[in-house]
């Protein structure tokens, strides 16, 4: 693909936390401010816990007055197919730290259905996406999402794209299910078509315990789903020190 960036992208390390959510939040705020053309600026979230203290940021002085909340989409990568008032639903969380804080008009923001069967809830989200797309196929000079925001598991994961799993596998879906290995919940996740389907895609891994993954996967060991993820413009890894490879 034209421009194409693989995992290995671009590293920004910052000495801790704090400093690391505060960069990735000028960032963001930086990317969403210079949007431009007839689409809005359409951010795709990330779950677990390492995004929270970014959403609980973006949603305090002096970011809640600055971020152009009218002109931004907000869209899931992946979440457990739980009501979204389940304590482990990624739209819960979201909406406690972030939607239920900003004053993001109720239109712009495009949870998972938490309700049917899987199947077709992951149908249904699809077609939402594409129907905002305004195309059945993706071209890669018109990506849909701005920003891919994005985290790793120890075991290489990301979205929901569980190492060994068929979802792996799914090239022509843009959203779909996984039943990862012993995890209580069945997921639905944004797949490697809409993922890839990022301007921009932004890892955020901190924390000692992603520091030997963090090196698998810019070594791109295939063993690793995240490994597999590209971006048509810029790859961008924030991590903390403790995360990153001591080269770094
Ligand atoms: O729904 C989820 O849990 C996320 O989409 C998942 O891919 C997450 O990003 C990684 O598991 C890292 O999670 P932590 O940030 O909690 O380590």
């Amino acid at each position: 693909m034209p421009g194409q960036t693989t995992a290995t992208g671009t590293m920004r390390v910052f000495p801790q936390m704090e400093a690391l959510i505060t960069g990735l939040a000028d960032w963001l705020l930086e990317r969403s401010l210079a949007k431009s053309g007839s689409t809005p600026f359409r951010l795709a979230l990330s779950g677990g816990s390492s995004p929270q203290h970014l959403y609980a940021l973006m949603a305090s002085a002096p970011y809640v007055e600055r971020f152009p909340w009218r002109n931004m989409q907000f869209f899931i990568g992946d979440d457990r197919f739980v009501p979204h008032d389940h304590a482990d639903s990624n739209f819960g969380m979201m909406q406690r730290l972030l939607f239920s804080k900003a004053p993001i008009p109720a239109a712009n923001i495009f949870p998972m259905p938490d309700r049917g069967p899987a199947e077709e809830a992951a149908k249904t989200y699809e077609r939402t996406l594409k129907n905002l797309y305004g195309a059945e196929n993706f071209t890669p000079e018109r990506p849909f999402f701005d920003v891919q925001l994005l985290g790793v598991g120890t075991d290489g994961h990301t979205a929901s794209l569980f190492p060994g799993q068929p979802v792996l596998d799914n090239h022509k879906d843009w959203v779909a299910t996984c039943v990862p290995p012993a995890a209580p919940h069945t997921r639905l996740t944004l797949t490697y078509p809409a993922i890839h389907a990022s301007q921009h895609v932004v890892f955020l891994v901190e924390g000692a315990a992603k520091h030997d993954i963090l090196a698998r996967i810019r070594a791109q060991d295939p063993a690793c789903p995240a490994s597999a993820i590209t971006a048509q413009g810029e790859l961008i890894w924030f991590t903390d020190r403790a995360a990153a490879p001591s080269d770094q």
